[in-house]
């Protein structure tokens, strides 16, 4: 073993073949052998519970009385898939198998769950082979679900002891309720009752098929990331396991599935061989995926990560790092298409992150679209996505940021409608039909915060309205007044930019722009204008006006007016200025020294907010955040501090990061911003960086120079 190793990444996995991946630059990866170890088969063996025969077992049970034709009407096949494959070259093609008997032995596995009666109906069902889950409620009647539609397996109500029987079959349940049946698919969920007791399961069965991934072959080998959307249960775990397999069994990629409910690679601590030589990552706790997607990226030099399920804006947030980092992706989501996923705040940086952007009067004019638009704000995570419909269906976006700026530009996206031909003649064929969106009318609606929710027509999208939560609000401690708003005359500032300013700050019913400035309570004008034309300040003069001068049309400054503008800042309200009837210059500072936080370091930021308001304080847990720079992390620990709570620095130099202790900080002087005293509120990100709007610039909506 040795021998072979020299210039090769060992990979040793309990109970399975050890094997070696050369890593020569320029070099394709290359997957060896090291031993035929014969383990793998004798662990299937011993790693079984409670008896049950392991899944390479060739006795099949001869309750299963029909067998499905040697080949599926969809050119799939179905089960178990063996590791004996030792002919390791790349490139061989999946073959649809014939139904192996290991797939009657893990649906034997399914139905030793449920108690004998129901078995014994379940087995004379004509379509058992084809079960996808049996629903089992205290006090109600069975049901098993089939593709065809529901089945009531007995009339005999679910009784305690039946629960008993089946709980008594899986293994613990993890903190996500979901439980699995060692050496299977299998998945399943339970109820709990307000004590915690288990009053329902909903237990799916779950199977290895191969050329379940024939739709989307082509997006496999094509080397970008993929993105998998689909409602529950429309097969997307079964897709992504068969994925797994393809690119490391065929494809010879070292690839790494991030296991999160063990769904993909099954129960068990060896994988289900329906993985094939893809690795998996089990995760200890739900809310530790994020960090267990990174480990697998720093520790493990996967070529693919596989996750099942990104549901958290953490998780989204190390997808995004992952791929950052060069890892190709294929991951799911729950959603039907893709504008589900943008509409998710959580999920939105899958597809690059919205933001809301100020056009110029001559740019909107050019793009004959309204002055404030939504548009992308970074490369997606994803190179292409797949949306899919049912089992044999699905539409194939193969770029997916141009489908998302379509969508956000109201246009019809460009996608790829593929189906597989059920009928039999033609099992397994392929129909491809190019197709474009179309999209009804529709709003896009995007809020700030509740208190000052702003509303925008983008134009045609499809019919539904969106609900964009933006990252980056200014909020600002007003309270709504009743009183009429400031007028302001504007001077070589776009009017439209200062209305936007105050829309997004929700101040739209504070200010108002006026064209007569003797009507005005106040004038806004651009240094640079002013000294060429000073005769701005005589008519200001002459009304009584202060002044309110910006250096530049920048958003910072724009903001920072208002706010003195409404006597937010330093600066009086302008009405008893006006009052007292002195009409004066009043400069608007910039921020000394202005800084512009990077995209990274307003991630980071938001990484901390999550990771404190959904786990640090809630569950009263740990979270080791994701490595980052030292000068990030100082600012990283800073909002930590804020929030009164403590961290701990960890890793090396080149991969240090933070981890967060819910432990209260014993500083006396820890930098608590204003109205964020009490560490259950909510951190705003843009007050915390620095409590100027001026810093938020980067995130809101950019004025032209
Ligand atoms: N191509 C297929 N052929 C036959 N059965 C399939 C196929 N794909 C999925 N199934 C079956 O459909 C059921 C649901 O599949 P799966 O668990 O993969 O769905 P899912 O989209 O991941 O669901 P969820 O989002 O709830 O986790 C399972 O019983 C699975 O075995």
């Amino acid at each position: 073993m040795m021998e072979a190793l020299n210039g090769h990444l060992l990979l040793l996995d309990l109970h399975r073949v050890p094997s070696a991946f050369t890593y020569l630059r320029g070099a394709s990866s290359r997957h060896l052998l090291l031993s035929q170890h014969p383990g793998a088969r004798r662990c299937s063996a011993s790693a079984s519970r409670r008896g049950v025969p392991p899944p390479s077992s060739a006795a099949s049970p001869p309750s299963l009385l029909r067998r499905p034709a040697e080949r599926s009407s969809l050119g799939r096949g179905v089960g178990f898939f063996g590791d004996g494959d030792r002919a390791l070259s790349a490139g061989t093609t999946s073959t649809s198998r014939a139904w192996p008997a290991a797939a009657d032995g893990e649906l034997e596995l399914f139905l030793e769950l449920l108690p004998p009666r129901m078995r014994a109906e379940l087995r004379r069902h004509g379509e058992v082979r084809e079960l996808v889950e049996v629903v089992m409620d205290l006090g109600r009647k069975p049901i098993a679900r089939f593709p065809s539609g529901d089945w009531v397996i007995s009339d005999q109500a679910i009784g305690v002891e039946d629960l008993r029987h089946a709980i008594s079959k899986v293994g613990d349940f993890s903190e996500d309720n979901r439980s699995g049946i060692n050496n299977s698919l299998h998945r399943i969920s339970a109820i709990r009752n307000r004590k915690l007791q288990v009053i329902g399961l909903t237990c799916r069965v779950g199977r290895a098929v191969s050329g379940s991934t024939e739709m989307i072959r082509d997006l496999v080998a094509g080397g970008g990331s993929i993105l998998i959307i689909g409602p529950p249960g429309v097969g997307k775990t079964t897709l992504i396991r068969e994925i797994a397999r393809m690119l490391a069994d065929e494809h010879m990629k070292r690839v790494v599935i991030v296991d999160t409910s063990n769904e993909i690679g099954g129960d068990g601590d060896v994988p289900h061989p329906g993985i094939g030589r893809a690795r998996r990552m089990q995760v200890p706790n739900v809310n530790l995926q994020h960090n267990i997607m990174i480990e697998a990226v720093e520790n493990h030099m996967p070529e693919v990560i596989i996750i099942d399920e990104i549901g958290t804006d953490l998780e989204a947030m190390a997808a995004s790092t992952i791929a950052q980092r060069g890892v190709r992706l294929v991951g799911t989501a729950h959603g039907v298409t893709i504008e589900s996923i943008m509409k998710n705040p959580s999920l939105q940086i899958l597809v690059g992150g919205i933001e809301s952007v100020t056009l110029g009067d001559d740019e909107a004019r050019r793009r004959k679209v309204q002055k404030t638009v939504l548009e992308r704000k970074g490369p997606p995570t994803f190179t292409c996505a797949v949306e899919m419909i049912s089992k044999t269906e699905c539409r194939v976006h193969h770029k997916l940021e141009e489908t998302v700026d379509a969508i956000l530009a109201g246009k019809s996206p460009l996608f790829e409608v593929r189906k597989m031909d059920a009928r039999p003649a033609d099992s397994g064929s392929l129909i491809q039909i190019p197709e474009r969106h179309i999209l009804d009318n529709s709003l896009i609606n995007f809020s700030e915060n509740k208190d000052s929710e702003t509303e925008t027509t983008v134009g045609d999208l499809e019919d539904t309205t969106m609900q964009i939560k933006k990252g980056n609000a200014i909020k600002t401690e007003l309270t709504s007044s009743k009183r009429s708003p400031i007028r302001v005359y504007v001077y070589k500032v776009l009017e439209a930019d200062l209305l936007q300013v105050a829309k997004v700050m929700g101040l739209e019913n504070e200010i108002d722009v006026t064209d007569d400035i003797g009507n005005a309570n106040a004038i806004l004008a651009l240094n640079s204008e002013m000294k060429q034309n000073p005769w701005i300040r005589s008519v200001a003069k002459f009304h009584k006006l202060p002044v309110f001068v910006i250096k530049s049309n920048t958003m910072a400054q724009m903001v920072k007016a208002a706010r003195m503008i409404l006597g937010m800042d330093a600066f009086g309200p302008v009405r008893m200025e006006t009052e007292n009837s002195q009409a004066k210059d009043i400069e608007i500072e910039d921020d000394a020294p202005e800084r512009r936080p990077s995209l990274e370091e307003l991630d980071a930021l938001e990484e901390v907010r999550m990771a404190i308001e959904y786990i640090v304080i809630p569950g009263g847990e740990p979270v080791e955040l994701l490595p980052r720079c030292s000068e990030i992390i100082a600012r990283q620990l800073e909002l930590v501090e804020s929030y009164q709570l403590a961290a701990e620095k960890s890793g090396t130099e080149l991969n240090s990061r933070l981890q967060i202790l819910p432990l209260k900080l014993n500083k006396k002087s820890s930098p608590v911003k204003q109205g964020q005293s009490n560490s259950n509120t909510q951190m705003d990100i843009s007050s915390f960086l620095g409590g100027n709007a001026g810093d938020t610039v980067d995130r809101l909506p950019l004025l032209p120079e």
